[in-house]
């Protein structure tokens, strides 16, 4: 330690020194090449001291830029030279000093100094710094920072503020700012102060490396554990040999992931899964679920699908094969295929086959499947509420599986079937999802390339299925899912269609399905078409079908009974067969009557002749709807109320009609919920008959939305409708006139039988529908002239 009572000449030969900083009772080593060792001769030459003065940035080559900085006095303890020149010099620090002035700055620089002692004196702040700084020391230490003994002991032993400061920011991993800083602070306690900073902040560097050092062991530790124990069990397993069921079943469920080739991004999950189910105590829950997803996810086809059939020719000869007519759908199949021929990326189109029961939309996409050679799956959305049941549950759900999307792929085992989803329409939502969100994600081409099931948690490639959907009706269909398909509509058959289907199709079929193939039991037209007409009432041919079964099961019990075979069905051999006729294909033909109109619906299971009766009573201006009428339909009534009002006149109608009269309007039947703009026509014809006591035509339909004033608008379903007015032997139907495009769209033989009348108003409406005619009438008496043209025959 420096002793004070040294004396420091009042000039010394000062050392500039680079990088370094040289704290008082330091003892360190200096290496001086040749030409620095002259201020080193000149201290030896005098009392060996020297002062060392740190360089600082602005300090030039040749020297300390200035001076009045504070620097250290050595004591040179020990010289080494170098043969070479230049030497290892043992220096030990004293005590601070300010630089004066030089009076000499070459070949070296000797400047008149001034020792700047610490200050005497301590008092309770600087006790107490002096022993946290003490304290804060051990906890380095503790926390592994390296320090001498003697030099901690010699540590212990100071009290000095300024001395501990500088005794330890010599072992302290400080940067040259710091140190500078440091040595440049002259006041002890300000020193000892700055120098507890800096420790702190060195402990609590020490503490983050000892916590991240101990983690890292326990976690070496740990690994090195499970390695062992692995080890270990591989050992037992090896012993055991494939005898242990367990293992036998984990290599079993390992090949079978091997063979599924799996994506890569689910060969890691698959990984990650095994080597845990590996772990897992097979009797415990969670390795069955565990087991099951694993298997699940092998049975999954990720990369095998079937070949296509591309031969455009064959595909059509199947089509044709399964169905009559229905050319808009084969042929956009075909085409389908056809592009899938020139490209073989094609992602599957969505088709939506919408039209009412028993036409044949779900046979067709069976058909469809077959022609392409693909596997055909189906599963029917009706009444679906969950969206689970599309996208499945997530596996932490007990007893979770993949949606039904996932289940019906795994189970055809080919990642391109044709898979049709029934029902679209009738899809639910509840407060467990919708259902039909799912649906978007399924049946959208951009997305459905990484389709997540839940269950599943990795996603698998649905673009080379083809998705079919079917429907009764459009409207329910959520747009957004209405806007990914293409709507191919199957409006129903005439019966002339369904003769050459019962004959062509179903009858084969149900010949054979009652073992009737070594019969030669035919069908004459007639009995064919009394079938169509008395027993079923229906846009498909699901009804015909059962009743064409139903005579063959007869006939099959008759040959069993060992009568003889029947080899011909006649009309007449219905009636017994079959039992009394179900249906009359008379609701046109009964008696036509006032304030009774005839209307055309359409529903979903097709359309339907609906008689709109209207009837008055002494009332207080009441309008009264019945027969589960829906909003609009209960709008387009108020609507005809009015027109006829506003209109009385003109159809010699009195002005007071309603002023002490109520009016009912029914549309039986009442249970049947009905709806739509498309019965204001029939409702308005209704009231006029009912108000000027003409008759309606029962076997003239009507259809058209009326507006206030007296013109009728389009409506939606022509073909049904005609159809259905058809079937219900009506001979005059009366369609919109906007609608006359849609005219093309029914068959030439319908055509003939049905007159189709296209009306744009009101006025021609009750020109057709009313027996006598009230507008004649009333202009009659008015003039002699007839107002209205003929109507346009069509
Ligand atoms: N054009 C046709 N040619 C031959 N058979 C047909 C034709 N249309 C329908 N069929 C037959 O009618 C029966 C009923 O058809 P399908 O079950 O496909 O009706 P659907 O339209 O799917 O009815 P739903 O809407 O009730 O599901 C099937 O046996 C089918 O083969």
């Amino acid at each position: 330690m420096f002793n004070k009572t040294l004396s420091i000449p009042p000039e010394l030969p000062i050392y500039p020194l680079r990088n370094q900083i040289v704290f008082p009772h330091m003892t360190f080593p200096l290496l001086v090449q040749s030409q620095g060792m002259v201020p080193i001769e000149e201290a030896l030459r005098r009392d060996h001291l020297l002062g060392l003065v740190p360089i600082r940035p602005e300090d030039t080559a040749e020297g300390l830029h200035e001076f009045n900085r504070i620097g250290t006095v050595c004591r040179i303890t020990q010289v080494f030279r170098f043969p070479e020149g230049g030497a290892k010099v043992m220096l030990e620090g004293l005590v601070r000093i300010r630089l004066l002035s030089a009076s000499q700055r070459t070949p070296f620089v000797l400047a008149s100094v001034k020792v700047l002692n610490d200050p005497e004196g301590r008092g309770p702040i600087a006790e107490a710094l002096t022993q946290s700084v003490k304290a804060l020391l051990k906890v380095a230490l503790a926390y592994g920072r390296p320090l001498p003994g003697e030099v901690l002991k010699m540590m212990n032993q100071i009290n000095e503020p300024g001395e501990l400061a500088d005794l330890v920011a010599v072992y302290l991993t400080l940067d040259f700012a710091d140190q500078q800083r440091l040595l440049d602070t002259l006041d002890p306690l300000e020193r000892l102060k700055g120098i507890y900073l800096l420790l702190t902040a060195e402990v609590q560097k020490l503490q983050v490396q000892g916590e991240v050092q101990s983690e890292v062991a326990k976690r070496i530790g740990k690994n090195q554990k499970e390695y062992l124990l692995r080890e270990q069990l591989k050992q037992i397993q090896n012993e055991l040999g494939d005898d242990d069921p367990h293992r036998a079943e984990l290599s079993k469920l390992r090949r079978a992931l091997e063979d599924a080739e799996l994506p890569e991004e689910v060969v890691e999950v698959a990984d990650r899964e095994l080597e845990r189910l590996e772990r897992i105590n097979p009797s415990s829950p969670e390795y069955s679920v565990a087991r099951t997803y694993l298997e699940c996810l092998s049975n999954l086809p990720w990369n095998s699908g079937t070949d296509d059939v591309l031969d455009i020719a064959a595909a059509q000869k199947t089509l044709d094969n399964d169905h009559y007519n229905l050319k808009e759908v084969k042929e956009r199949i075909l085409e389908f295929l056809a592009v899938h021929s020139l490209k073989k990326t094609l992602k599957g189109p969505i088709l939506c086959l919408v039209g009412p029961p028993g036409v044949g939309k779900t046979s067709l996409g069976r058909s469809i499947a077959r022609a392409m050679g693909r596997k055909f799956i189906r599963i029917s959305l009706g009444g679906m509420k969950d969206e689970a049941e599309i996208r499945g549950h997530r596996r932490t759900y007990i007893g979770a599986m993949p949606g039904r999307i996932i289940q019906e792929i795994s189970r055809a085992k080919a990642n391109n079937p044709v898979f049709m989803l029934d029902e679209v329409d009738k899809i639910g939502q509840d407060f467990r999802g919708d259902p039909s969100s799912a649906l978007l994600e399924v049946l959208d081409p951009e997305q459905n390339d990484s389709f997540t099931d839940h269950y599943l948690d990795v996603p698998f490639d649905l673009s080379q299925v083809m998705f079919i959907t079917t429907a009764n009706v459009m409207d329910p269909v959520p747009a957004p899912l209405r806007d990914r398909m293409e709507t191919i509509r199957l409006p129903g058959y005439s019966d002339e269609e369904k003769l050459q289907i019962v004959r062509k199709y179903l009858l084969p079929k149900q010949l054979n399905e009652n073992g009737l193939q070594d019969y030669p039991l035919e069908f004459e037209q007639d009995a064919i078409f009394k079938i169509i007409r008395e027993y079923t009432r229906e846009a498909g041919v699901r009804a015909v079908e059962r009743q064409v079964a139903s005579i063959c099961r007869k006939v099959a019990k008759e040959i069993t009974q060992g009568d003889v075979p029947r080899t011909l069905i006649s009309a007449t051999d219905v009636d017994p067969l079959l039992g009394p006729r179900r249906f009359y294909a008379d609701a046109a033909s009964e008696e036509d009557r006032v304030g009774v109109a005839t209307g055309l619906a359409w529903t979903e299971t097709g359309g339907d002749i609906i008689f709109i009766e209207a009837s008055r009573m002494v009332g207080k201006k009441e309008l009264i709807l019945t027969g589960s009428l829906g909003d609009v339909m209960r709008e387009s009534a108020k609507t005809a109320l009015s027109f006829v009002r506003a209109n009385h006149a003109e159809f010699g109608i009195e002005g007071d009609f309603f002023e002490q009269s109520d009016l009912h309007i029914h549309v039986p039947a009442g249970a049947i919920p009905k709806d739509g703009p498309s019965a204001g026509v029939a409702i308005a014809t209704a009231l006029i008959s009912l108000l000027t006591n003409c008759p309606a035509r029962r076997n003239v339909a009507m259809t058209g939305e009326l507006t206030l004033t007296g013109r009728v608008l389009p409506i939606g379903g022509v073909k049904e409708k005609v159809l259905a007015a058809h079937r219900a032997g009506v001979t005059t139907v009366l369609l919109p006139a906007s609608n006359s495009d849609h005219l093309q769209e029914i068959d030439e033989n319908i055509r003939n039988e049905v007159r189709l009348v296209l009306v744009d108003s009101m006025e021609d409406v009750v020109a057709e529908a009313l027996i006598a005619n009230p507008l004649v009438k009333v202009q009659s008496l008015l003039s002699d002239s007839p107002v209205f043209p003929p109507n346009p025959l069509h």
